[in-house]
């Protein structure tokens, strides 16, 4: 069985019969690290805690290393490390007792020390838990939810309040995890933290699965952007037909929104090669991940339906060769 996760139209309501989560899909592979991104309450910690047995799903399944992770949570509970938002341990506590806390709960823990040095806590080893600082305390819940050497690790916001220096160190712990055949499911609000990290990918919006792949996949179905500056005597009209792209003009500014970026920058360069025209500032750049989100994030607030891909956009443009 090469599929650790796998959901297959889940469906979460809450009292009052709220649907958080509706019909979503996707699985994960064993020792990949799939990450689930997405607007604030677009339904990803609801979605994580009915992965992680915490509750039972309205409708549809959840299988995790092939069971039922709410009906057989014993079975299926060891084998899981969960990295909460908040891990809510006692203050009083040092770090290490905290860790041999939870190692004593746990069937066969890694050392307590081993974990703690994984996350660069072992000089912070004495020190009470309330004297940590936000970051410390994120690589202690880090630390918690690999101390049972899990075989599928739940990062719920792993990076949040840690320094450039604390993220590259989890990212390259947790590379170390994956080479060593874990599987992770990540939450994260840090699209370069999808980007570094992501074998493949989820954006959820207000309950659904807006677009899923592997990075290069869903950002290659957003449009490329090219644009430069009418200065001197080019004027908007003077531009040559460019069919597939969108032209949005911003002041001196051109902005073109292509499917297919080698095909509209060759015929525009001729173009300009041919006029002896100079496009000034001209750049040319595929989409971002950062631009897919806020296509899907824009999307419902214009109207348009999530996965149209530009439909915000083409409400404030027109179409080069069709009124330019
Ligand atoms: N116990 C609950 N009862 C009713 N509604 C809830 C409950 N928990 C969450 N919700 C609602 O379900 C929706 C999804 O919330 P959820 O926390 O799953 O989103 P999220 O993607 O994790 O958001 P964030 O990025 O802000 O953490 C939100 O509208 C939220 O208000």
């Amino acid at each position: 069985m090469s599929e650790a996760i796998e959901v297959d139209r889940l469906s979460r309501r809450y009292a009052g019969g709220f649907e958080a989560v509706r019909e979503i899909s996707f699985s994960v592979r064993r020792g990949e690290l799939f990450a689930l991104l997405g607007t604030n309450g677009a339904g990803k910690t609801s979605t994580m805690e009915v992965i992680e047995g915490l509750a039972g799903p309205s409708d549809g399944q959840v299988r995790v290393l092939g069971h039922d992770p709410y009906r057989e949570r014993d079975v299926v509970r060891p084998r899981m490390g969960i990295m909460l938002q908040e891990g809510g341990f006692p203050g009083d506590l040092t770090v290490r007792e905290t860790a041999r806390m939870w190692a004593g709960t746990l069937t066969s823990a890694r050392p307590v020390d081993e974990a703690l040095t994984m996350v660069d806590l072992e000089r912070r080893a004495d020190v009470a838990v309330k004297q940590l600082s936000g970051g410390e305390r994120r690589r202690l819940d880090l630390a918690l939810a690999v101390l049972s050497r899990p075989d599928v690790l739940f990062l719920d916001e792993p990076t949040t309040g840690l320094d450039p220096e604390s993220r590259h160190n989890t990212w390259q712990m947790v590379r170390g995890l994956l080479d060593s055949g874990t599987t992770v499911l990540l939450t994260t609000h840090y699209l370069d933290e999808a980007e570094e990290l992501a074998d493949r990918l989820a954006i959820m919006h207000e309950g659904r699965i807006a677009r899923t792949g592997t990075v290069a996949e869903v950002v290659a179905a957003q449009p490329a952007t090219i644009s430069f500056d009418l200065v001197g005597d080019l004027r908007r009209d003077q531009l040559p037909e460019l069919p597939g792209s969108m032209l949005i003009e911003s002041g001196e500014r051109i902005t073109l929104h292509t499917d297919t970026l080698q095909l509209t920058l060759t015929r525009l360069l001729s173009w300009a090669e041919e006029a002896g025209v100079e496009l000034s500032g001209l750049s040319a750049r595929p989409a971002s991940l950062e631009q897919v989100f806020m296509t899907i994030a824009g999307a419902s607030g214009a109207g348009a339906s999530v996965g149209s891909g530009v439909g915000v956009l083409q409400e404030a443009s027109t179409r080069t060769g069709a009124g330019v």
